[in-house]
C-alpha cells in the first residue's frame, strides 16, 4: 500500500464481516500489522463469555440467567495484532475459547441480546478515535456503521471447511466433514446477527490466498483513508 496520511489512518475503521471461517480474524489480523492498525476480534468477545457461563456453571441455553450474569465476568482484549489476548477476570483464555465446547455452544450465547448489548457498547468503547480493524458479524452495520471500510468476506462452504479442518480446533486435527456440519449449524444459528451491511464490498476468497485477500482490504483501506477525517 502507499503511505496513507498517518493522521488519517489513525482514524480509519475497517469493518470485516462474514461467515464462520471466511477467514475474517487471519484477513484483519495482517491487514491490521501492514498498516500499523489495532485489531479487534469481538466473535472471542463472545467466545469469552461463553467460556466464562461454562465454567460458571451458568447453562448456555438458560437465556434469563445469562442476561442476569452476564454482566460478572471482567472481560479484557488486547488489540495488539501481533499478540491478541483475550482475558477474563485477569485468566489468559485466548486459547480456551478456541476449544470445540466453546465453539459448539457461542452461538446460544451470542443470541441472548442483553449479552449482545453489553459486549456492543465494550466494542465501540474499544473501537474509541479509530485506527482499527475490527472482525465479526454485525460490523458493518450495528457495531460500526460509520466505517470507512466495510468488507464482507465469503468463500465456498467447502474451502472453508477444509481450511477449518486443516487448522484443528485448538491443536486437534479434526475432519473435514465434522467441520463442515459443524460449521453449517453455526452459521445457521447466527444467521440473524450476520448482515451484510448496504455498502459493504463483498469479497470471496474460494480461489485468493491470504496474501491477495490482504492486499484487497488494504486497497480499500488507501482509497477511502482521505475519507476519514470528514466522519
Ligand atoms: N485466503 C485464505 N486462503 C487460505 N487459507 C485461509 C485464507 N483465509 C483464511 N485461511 C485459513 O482459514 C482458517 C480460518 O480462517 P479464520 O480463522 O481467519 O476465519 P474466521 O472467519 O475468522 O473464522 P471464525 O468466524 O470461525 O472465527 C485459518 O486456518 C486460516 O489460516
Ligand atoms: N460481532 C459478532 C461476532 C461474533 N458473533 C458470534 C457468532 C459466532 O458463532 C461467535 C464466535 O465468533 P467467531 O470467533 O467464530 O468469529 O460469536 C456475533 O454474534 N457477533
Amino acid at each position: 500500500m502507499e503511505a496513507a496520511d498517518d493522521a488519517d489512518l489513525r482514524r480509519i475503521v475497517v469493518a470485516i464481516d462474514g461467515p464462520s471461517g471466511s477467514g475474517k480474524s487471519s484477513a484483519a489480523r495482517g491487514v491490521a500489522r501492514r498498516l500499523g492498525l489495532r485489531y479487534l476480534d469481538t466473535g472471542a468477545m463472545y467466545r469469552a463469555v461463553t467460556w466464562w457461563a461454562l465454567h460458571a456453571g451458568v447453562a448456555v441455553d438458560d437465556a434469563d440467567t445469562l442476561a442476569a450474569r452476564c454482566g460478572e465476568p471482567v472481560i479484557e482484549v488486547d488489540t495488539d495484532p501481533t499478540a491478541p489476548r483475550v482475558t477474563v477476570d485477569g485468566i489468559d483464555v485466548s486459547r480456551p475459547i478456541r476449544s470445540r465446547e466453546v465453539t459448539n455452544a457461542v452461538s446460544l450465547v451470542s443470541a441472548v441480546p442483553a449479552v449482545r448489548q453489553r459486549l456492543i457498547a465494550r466494542q465501540r468503547e474499544l473501537i474509541g478515535d479509530g485506527g482499527i480493524v475490527v472482525e465479526g458479524r454485525d460490523i458493518g452495520t450495528v457495531v460500526a456503521p460509520q466505517a470507512h471500510v466495510k468488507v464482507f468476506l465469503t468463500a465456498d462452504e467447502d474451502v472453508r471447511a477444509r481450511r477449518r479442518a486443516a487448522e484443528g480446533l485448538a491443536g486437534m486435527r479434526v475432519e473435514v466433514d465434522l467441520t463442515r456440519r459443524e460449521m453449517a449449524r453455526r452459521d445457521r444459528l447466527d444467521s440473524k446477527q450476520m448482515m451484510k451491511a448496504s455498502d459493504a464490498v463483498v469479497l470471496d476468497t474460494t480461489d485468493l490466498d491470504l496474501d491477495q485477500v490482504i492486499d484487497e482490504i488494504c486497497a480499500l483501506a488507501n482509497e477511502r483513508v482521505g475519507a476519514c477525517g470528514q466522519r
